[in-house]
C-alpha cells in the first residue's frame, strides 16, 4: 500500500547539512495502523510529512497505491493528496470558520456542491461523535472536540490513508483514549490505513497493530507490536517498552530487596497472550514447597493480545526454589532471575 524506498531528507542550514531522515525503507499494508516511535528530532515529523510530500525527498522514492508521489507534478499532487488525510497535534483549524465549515474546507476545494457537501458534512460530524456542535467555532471546543474536528475534516474527500502527526500530545490521557478509540473504530469501519507519530509507547500499545523505532534519522527496529514487547532489541526499544510495561518504582523496589540481602530470589516473569491469563502463582504455592511474594505487576493489552510482567521473590529451600522456577518456564513464560540468595 505504502512504500518507502531509500528515503533520505538532508535539510541545509547555516550550520551545515541536517541528515533528518537518513536511508529509510518501509512497507506499509493496506488497512494497518503503523505507529512510528522516537525521541524529539528522530525525524519523525519528517517522515510523516514526505508520505504526502509536504516536505520533499532528497533521495528515495514514495509509492502510495502503486503511484510514486515523488515523480507527480504539481497538479497530479494535489489530485493524490486528496486520498491521504492528515491530522495535527496543535489541529490547524480554521478559527474564524465554524466546525461545519471547517470540515466542508476540503470538499469546496475539491469542488463538490453545496448540497452533496452539506450532506457529507453532517454524516462526519456524527462519524466523530460532534452532533450538535457543527454550529460552534474552535475556541470554543475542547482539545480532544478540535482533534475530532481535524479527524473529521481529514476524511472529507474518503481518504485511503490518515497521517496523524503526534494527533494525541496536546491532549490529557483521558481524552487521549478517546482520540484513540475514535482512530481505530475509523480504521474498522471505514478500512482505512493509518501511519502515526508519536514519542508515546501507549499510543503505540494501544492502537497500533505494528511499529517502526526511528534514532538519528534511521529505522532501527520495526515489526508486529507484541512482537517488539516481547523482544525488543535495541536499547532505545526496550527503554520505550518499560514505558508501559513496568511501573516507574520497579528499579527502586528490587534494588532495595538487594541492599537488604534476604534470602530469596527476585525472579521477573514475562508473559504473552494466553499465558498471561493462567493461574501461574496459585499453581507455584500449590506444587511446590515455596512462598511467593508478588513485588509489582502489569498486564499491557495490545491490539493482537496480552503482555505482562510479573516481579516476585520466591522464598523457600533452594532446590525447592529451582524446581519451582523450572516449572514456570516450562509454562512458556520467560524468566529472568534477577537477585540470587
Ligand atoms: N525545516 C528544517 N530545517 C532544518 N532542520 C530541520 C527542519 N526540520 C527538521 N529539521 C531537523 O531535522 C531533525 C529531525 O527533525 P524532526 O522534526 O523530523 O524530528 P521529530 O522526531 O519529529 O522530533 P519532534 O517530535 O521534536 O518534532 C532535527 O535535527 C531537526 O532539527
Amino acid at each position: 500500500m505504502i512504500t518507502l524506498k531509500n528515503i533520505k531528507k538532508v535539510f541545509y542550514t547555516k550550520d551545515g547539512p541536517v541528515n533528518a531522515v537518513n536511508h529509510v525503507d518501509l512497507e506499509i499494508e493496506k488497512g494497518e495502523i503503523f505507529g512510528v516511535i522516537g525521541y524529539s528530532g528522530a525525524g519523525k515529523s519528517t517522515l510523516i510529512r514526505m508520505l504526502n510530500m509536504l516536505e520533499r525527498p532528497t533521495d528515495g522514492s514514495v509509492d502510495i497505491n502503486g503511484q510514486a508521489l515523488t515523480n507527480l507534478n504539481s497538479k497530479d499532487l494535489r489530485t493524490a493528496r486528496q486520498r491521504i488525510g492528515m491530522i495535527f497535534q496543535h489541529f490547524n483549524l480554521l478559527w474564524s470558520r465554524t466546525v461545519k465549515e471547517n470540515i466542508a474546507f476540503p470538499l469546496e476545494i475539491a469542488g463538490v456542491g453545496k448540497e452533496e457537501r452539506d450532506k457529507r458534512v453532517n454524516e462526519l460530524i456524527e462519524l466523530v461523535g460532534l452532533t450538535g456542535r457543527g454550529e460552534s467555532y474552535p475556541s470554543q471546543l475542547s482539545g480532544g472536540q478540535k482533534q475530532r474536528v481535524g479527524i473529521a475534516r481529514s476524511l472529507a474527500n474518503n481518504p485511503d490513508v490518515l497521517l496523524c502527526d503526534e494527533a494525541t500530545s496536546a491532549l490529557d490521557p483521558k481524552t487521549t483514549d478517546s482520540i484513540l478509540n475514535l482512530l481505530v473504530d475509523i480504521n474498522q469501519k471505514l478500512g482505512l490505513t493509518i501511519v502515526l507519530i508519536t514519542h508515546e509507547m501507549h499510543v503505540i500499545r494501544k492502537i497500533c497493530n505494528r511499529v517502526a523505532v526511528m534514532e538519528d534519522g534511521k529505522v532501527v527496529e520495526q515489526g508486529p507490536v507484541l512482537e517488539v514487547f516481547k523482544s525488543p532489541e535495541k536499547e532505545i526499544t526496550q527503554n520505550f517498552v518499560k514505558q508501559v510495561t513496568e511501573p516507574e518504582e520497579t528499579e527502586e523496589t528490587i534494588q532495595h530487596l538487594i541492599e537488604k540481602g534476604d534470602q530469596h530470589k527476585v525472579v521477573k516473569l514475562t508473559f504473552v497472550g494466553g499465558t498471561a491469563e493462567r493461574p501461574l502463582i496459585s499453581d507455584l504455592i500449590r506444587k511446590f514447597q515455596v512462598n511467593v511474594n508478588i513485588l509489582q505487576g502489569k498486564i499491557s493489552q495490545t491490539r493482537d493480545g496480552a503482555y505482562g510482567t510479573l516481579f516476585i521473590q520466591v522464598e523457600g529451600e533452594a532446590n525447592e526454589i529451582e524446581k519451582a522456577v523450572s516449572h514456570v518456564r516450562q509454562q512458556e513464560v520467560e524468566v529472568e532471575v534477577i537477585v540470587h540468595d
